[in-house]
Formats: structure tokens, C-alpha cells, sequence
């Protein structure tokens, strides 16, 4: 067995089960080897009775009263007692395990760890797992492996089958050259994997994933070398001139460009109009207004008599830049002809957007993937703008061009990445930052409060709606879950409703909804038609609707420092003061300091930087970032000194042997082949 023997090469992996990990992006054994844990769990230290609250995990270390006794509701055996220990008794419950009777005796006491619940007017400890004391203290060392999960999915059928891939599979080479192992202390890949998977303790998981978060920085900077060198040899194939029009378009904006970006706008037009194929990025902080610099490149390439493509990472995002785009050029009479092509559209839909594309019709084409999976005929593409989720933009330049002409291209940041980070993450681009917002904006003013100050907090919406503006509340979850202590949006919009007065109109929107759906729902708010947005992270992202003023976010500690960021810059884009409470549902001091950073600061750069102070490298899996520079395990500002690392040791052996030919680089170029299509293959290409 190797890492690409198919998953049902496995024993116990039938067809039902292979769907199940396929469904989380699991073919093969190599798959399922890199699909690492998401956090590690402890169990929880032992407690007493005063402790139960609904929800929590305990462990008690306790004994029942009474014999214990076995009901039948249903088809089903309900096992029941009363556990004591010295703080007081719980009542407990098993389901299916009427053996328990003979094992757990009255006055004989064990660990029992599970979840409170409440049923009726009373608290149970359900389902608990029953422990000896010493049993207990050994679990209580060890890591358990926590994954993302999908339906069918668990955690034990994960590691059950990770097991089996291990001991199966000979993994016995390194890819990485010995040098480079011993220069940075590095974890052999064997072990590195064993012990991401199964860690004896949290020092050998830190090891294990030092070494893997370094093989994902090393893959994905070679990998960023090979396309820096493919694109400095290609020239621009149409020539480009500066026009009148992009600046009779910038005067009747109906605001003045910032310095920071009149600056930029300038990088840009001098790129285009350059010799070379230029690829440039633009890092902004939320808010700072890169749609229209998009824009503007998007005019001059159309007055030019050339395409433009403005590719994005959701539908929502498509609707709405195509809209916008639509309204400046109407406003501004211009003759361009925008066209939206995104996966959800009906075939018809898409065939007449296509058509337009092909027959040159279409000057400005705004989409989702769409633009590069369907197959689309592209007329003269003269520039490709995308996010930085698409970071290998190179491979869609090509895929967006015709053969031989390669467009410009831009790539749009909100990451707030100090300089150095920047230019090796994105050592194939060139860098512009926005560095200013508009002066017409008010600082956003936050708060951090817990889950009491909610009734006041509702008070403050309602008399913003009445003021005739909009508001925006965050849940981590879509539905609710037993497993998940967490605000759930579906259940949240039902309780809003209920305390709200009842002509406020308030609307749900989360991921899983069916495009349309989400169109509907967003340009509903889009035009005020909702006055409170009750969302999931799905407007993280560049959603613009400057009239929201509050972003209210439930529990703010499960979300990162820059997705926070991102979600607050939701508001304050229009000249009315915005505001954002967050609010955290835990009093856990780390996660109070944490979300005190926002509070007092508004500047992305900042709070990335301070994020990384309080977090220290190498923090266990740390908060992930937002979804934005996405990487398995790392995490560009916690693992930022790997990162170094990983740039030095690949700029070594590329300086020795720049195209991997030599015979102790071969595994390496295999490697680093496979993640080039596997890249590919996320792109579902
Ligand atoms: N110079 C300016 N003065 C005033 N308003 C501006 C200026 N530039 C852009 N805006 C407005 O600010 C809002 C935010 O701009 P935009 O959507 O481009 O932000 P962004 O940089 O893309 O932010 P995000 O990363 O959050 O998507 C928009 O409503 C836009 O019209």
C-alpha cells in the first residue's frame, strides 16, 4: 500500500463508508494520512456535583445510591440511577445497556464522564463513559485527535481507519533531503504523521506538526518559484493605452479616491501598459475600497478593446460586484456590456452568457469558478482578477487566456500580512497596499459583553432599524447540535423573532441554503427589504452594505482575531457611525484578552500582530485564521518563523538545481508535482 491506494483498499471500507470519506475529500490513503486532526481534545478533570451545568462535559468521580434500573420505552432499555459523591447526586442515564446493572453497584464508584442535559425540569448526566480512577488519570494525559466532520463521519471511524492506512503502508522514505531536516530540527515524515494522528503527548504533537506545517510553506513556495520563473518570461501580447475615460469615471465617483489609492491606481495602469504580462497584488484592510480600483482596471482594459474577468470566491460576492458594476455604468453612461456567469445560473442562463463572452459581446465578465469550469470561449482576455483564495492565478491565467496570450493579472487582499510575510507568500507578485481608509468614515465604537447584556443589545438594534439602518448578527452554526454548545442561526432567527417587535423584518442566511435562496436573502438586505441579517461567516468576505450599521457576534470566542476583523468590516462602510458586540460566551481569561484586541483597535495590521504576541508560535492548532491564505495546518502569522525556514531551504536547492532534475531531488519532484495538481484539483478543473 501506498498514499495513492484507494481508501476501500482498506479492510472494512465498503462502498457506503468509501462515499462517506469521499463526501470529506478522501480518496486515497495519502488523502486520508494529510486530512489531520482539527484540534485535540483533553478530558475533562475530575469535578464534583456542585458543578453540573446543562451542556458541559464533566467527569465525577461518584457511585449510585440504589441498584440501578432498567425501563423499556419504546423499543428502547433506559438504564437509570442516582450517582453521589460528596458534593451532592445527579441522576444519570444509559440507553441499550441494561449489562450495566451487574457492573456498577450500589457504593461502588468509578469516573463517569459525559454530558449534562436537561430534560424536563431536571439535569441528567447522559450516556457517561465509565472509568476505574487510574483508568482515568491516564486518559487525562493524552490528546484526543478531534477532526472536521461530515454526516457519517466520526472521529473514532477517522482514527480507526488512519490506524490501519499507518501499519499498512510502507512510508519508510523522506522526501526532504536529510540536510534540510537536520538544518531546521525537523520530525521525520513517518513520524511526523504518526504523531499529528496519535500523539503520546502535546511536546511530540508540537514536533509532529512543526515538520508537517514546514512541508506545507516548503511545497507551496516551490511551487510559487516555478510559476514566478514561467511568468517573467511572458510578454504582454496587446498593447494597452492610459484613457481620458478612467478619469471622467474617477471625477464623477461622487467621492475623491483616497491618496492610497489614487497611489495604486497608478501601479496599475502603469502595469498594464507595460511590456511585460504584470501580476500584481493589492492588500487593503477591510473596507479600504479595492472594488473600485477592480473596477477602474476593468474600464481600461474594455476602452482598450479587451476582456476582463472578475473571478470571486462565493455567488453572493458575484451578484453583488456585478450589480454594482451594472449601476456605475449606468450611472456614468457608459457603452461596456457586463456579464455574470456563476455555477447556480440555469444552462440557458449560461449559454447566453457565454455566448456573449465568446462573441466578444461581453466587455466585463463577473463570476465564480464558473468562469474557469465552464467551458467557456474567452476573446481577447486582456486581465484576470482574482482573490487571494485563488493564489495559484497563474495556472487560471493560462486557463482564461487564449493559447499565447497570458493577461495581466490582479490579486485582491483583505490579509493583513506584515511585509516580509507578504513577499514570500506572494514572491510571484508584485505589491501594492491601500494603507487609508476614506476620511468620510467614523471609527467603528465596539464593546465585548457577555451573553446578559443581549436584551440591551437587541434594544440598541431595534433603535438602530428605526433610525433606517441595518444589522448584521453572527452564529457559529448553522443548525443546532447536541455535540455544540453554540448559537445555531436557524434556532436563533425563530428566538429573535419571538422578542423583537413584529414589523421588524428578519431574515436567515447561511452556507448550506440553496443559491438561490442566498441570492434572494442577500439582495432582500442589499436593499433594505431586511432589516436584520441573522448570518453565518457566509458574509465574511466582501459583502458591501454600507446602510448596516451593527454586526452583533455570538460567541465571539470561537472565531479567530482576523475573521472577527473581517465580520466587523462588515459595517462602518458608509458615513453613519457603525458599531460592533461581540459577545463571548465564556469568562476563560485567554479568550477575554484575545477579543480585548479588537476592542480597542479597529486596524488590521495591528491585531494580527498582537493576535501573534498573545498566541506565541507554535500554540497547539491555535484559532484559525480567517478561511482567507488557507494552508491544512499553518497558520501564516503563528508559524511565521517556519515560514522563514521553508523559503531559505527552498531558495537553497532551487539554487542548485533550479528545475529538481538531480536524482536525490527525485521524490521531491514527484511531491511537488502532486501538489501542483492537487491544487488543480481543488479548483475541481
Ligand atoms: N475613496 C472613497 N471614499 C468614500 N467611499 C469609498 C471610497 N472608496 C470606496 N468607497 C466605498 O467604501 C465601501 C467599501 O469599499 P469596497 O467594497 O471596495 O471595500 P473592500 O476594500 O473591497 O473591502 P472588503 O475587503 O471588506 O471587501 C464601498 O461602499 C465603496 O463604494
Amino acid at each position: 500500500m501506498n498514499q495513492k491506494t484507494p481508501l476501500d483498499e482498506l479492510k472494512g471500507i465498503g462502498e457506503k463508508t468509501k462515499l462517506v470519506f469521499e463526501k470529506a475529500g478522501i480518496r486515497n490513503l495519502g488523502d486520508l494520512l494529510s486530512y489531520y486532526p482539527r484540534t485535540y481534545r483533553r478530558f475533562p478533570e475530575i469535578t464534583d456535583t456542585s458543578q453540573v451545568k446543562e451542556g458541559r462535559e464533566i467527569a465525577i468521580y461518584a457511585a449510585p445510591e440504589r441498584t440501578l434500573t432498567v425501563q423499556y420505552v419504546k423499543r428502547m432499555q433506559i438504564v437509570s440511577a442516582v450517582l453521589c459523591d460528596k458534593a451532592g447526586a445527579i441522576g444519570v442515564r444509559w440507553y441499550n445497556m441494561p449489562y450495566l446493572r451487574n457492573t456498577i453497584k450500589p457504593g461502588g464508584y468509578h469516573v463517569f464522564c459525559g454530558r449534562i442535559v436537561q430534560k424536563g425540569a431536571n439535569l441528567f448526566l447522559e450516556q457517561p463513559a465509565i472509568y476505574t480512577p487510574e483508568q482515568y488519570q491516564k486518559l487525562l494525559a493524552e490528546l484526543q485527535p478531534v477532526y472536521v466532520l461530515t454526516k457519517g463521519l466520526t472521529n473514532q471511524l477517522v482514527s480507526k481507519t488512519v490506524r490501519q492506512a499507518l501499519d499498512g503502508m510502507e512510508l519508510s522514505g523522506d522526501y526532504l533531503p536529510e540536510d534540510i531536516r537536520r538544518r531546521y530540527q525537523l520530525a521525520d515524515y513517518r513520524n511526523a504523521i504518526e504523531e499529528i494522528h496519535f500523539p503520546q503527548d502535546e511536546q511530540h504533537m508540537k514536533i509532529a506538526r512543526r515538520r508537517l506545517v514546514f512541508d506545507e510553506f516548503f511545497l507551496f513556495i516551490l511551487a510559487l518559484r516555478q510559476f514566478k520563473e514561467q511568468h517573467e518570461q511572458a510578454k504582454n501580447p496587446y498593447t494597452i493605452r492610459r484613457t481620458p475615460l478612467t478619469d471622467t469615471v474617477i471625477r464623477n465617483l461622487g467621492y475623491e479616491l483616497t491618496g492610497a489609492q489614487q497611489r495604486v491606481w497608478e501601479d496599475i495602469q502603469r502595469d498594464m501598459t507595460g511590456e511585460k504580462v504584470a501580476a500584481r497584488l493589492i492588500q487593503g484592510d477591510v473596507g479600504s475600497g479595492k472594488t473600485i480600483l477592480a473596477f477602474l482596471a476593468m474600464i481600461l482594459a474594455a476602452e482598450n478593446g479587451l476582456q476582463s474577468a472578475l473571478m470571486v470566491p462565493t455567488e453572493v460576492l458575484a451578484r453583488q460586484h456585478f450589480d454594482s458594476m451594472t449601476e456605475l455604468i449606468e450611472a456614468q453612461h457608459l457603452r461596456f456590456c457586463p456579464v455574470l456567469l456563476t455555477g447556480s445560473m440555469t444552462a440557458r442562463e449560461k449559454r447566453v452568457a457565454c455566448e456573449k463572452i465568446a462573441s466578444g459581446e461581453a466587455d466585463m465578465i463577473i463570476g465564480t469558478h464558473a468562469l474557469i469550469q465552464e467551458k467557456v470561449q474567452y476573446k481577447r482576455m486582456g486581465l484576470v482578477i482574482t482573490d487571494e483564495q485563488h493564489r495559484f492565478g497563474v495556472r487560471q491565467r493560462e486557463l482564461l487566456g487564449e493559447k499565447g496570450a497570458e493577461p495581466h493579472t490582479l490579486v485582491m487582499s483583505a490579509t493583513p500580512i506584515p511585509r516580509t510575510l507578504a513577499v514570500i507568500l506572494y514572491g510571484d507578485l508584485e505589491i501594492s497596499v491601500i494603507d487609508e481608509l476614506p476620511k468620510s468614515r467614523l471609527p467603528i465604537k465596539n464593546c465585548v459583553v457577555n451573553t446578559t447584556y443581549r436584551k440591551k443589545a437587541y434594544h440598541f438594534i431595534e433603535k438602530e432599524i428605526r433610525l433606517g439602518h441595518q444589522a448584521y448578527i453572527i452564529c457559529p452554526m448553522v443548525e443546532e447540535n447536541e455535540q455544540i454548545e453554540a448559537e445555531d442561526v436557524i434556532s436563533y432567527t425563530e428566538r429573535l423573532r419571538e422578542v423583537m417587535p413584529e414589523d421588524i423584518r428578519i431574515e436567515y442566511l447561511h452556507g448550506k441554503m440553496k443559491p438561490k435562496e442566498k441570492n434572494e436573502v442577500m439582495e432582500r438586505f442589499l436593499c433594505g427589504d431586511i432589516q436584520v441579517l441573522v448570518s453565518t461567516t457566509v458574509v465574511e468576505v466582501g459583502v458591501n452594505v454600507p446602510n448596516a450599521t451593527v454586526m452583533m457576534i455570538e460567541n465571539a470566542e470561537r472565531f479567530g482575531l482576523a475573521q472577527l476583523h473581517q465580520l466587523r468590516g462588515r459595517v462602518g462602510r458608509g458615513k453613519a457611525q457603525s458599531y460592533c458586540i461581540m459577545i463571548s460566551s465564556t469568562d476563560n481569561e485567554k479568550t477575554r484578552k484575545r477579543l480585548e484586541i479588537l476592542n480597542h483597535s479597529n486596524d488590521g495590521f495591528f491585531i494580527a500582530s498582537e493576535d501573534l504576541k498573545l498566541r506565541g508560535p507554535g500554540d497547539i492548532l491555535g484559532v484559525r485564521q480567517s478561511g482567507l491564505m488557507e494552508f491544512k495546518l499553518a497558520d501564516v502569522f503563528a508559524d511565521a518563523k517556519i515560514l522563514q525556514n521553508a523559503c531559505e531551504a527552498a531558495d537553497v536547492i532551487l539554487k542548485h538545481d533550479s528545475a529538481l532534475q538531480a536524482p536525490e531531488n527525485a521524490e521531491l519532484h514527484n511531491k511537488l508535482e502532486n501538489y501542483l495538481s492537487n491544487e488543480l484539483k481543488k479548483l475541481n478543473l
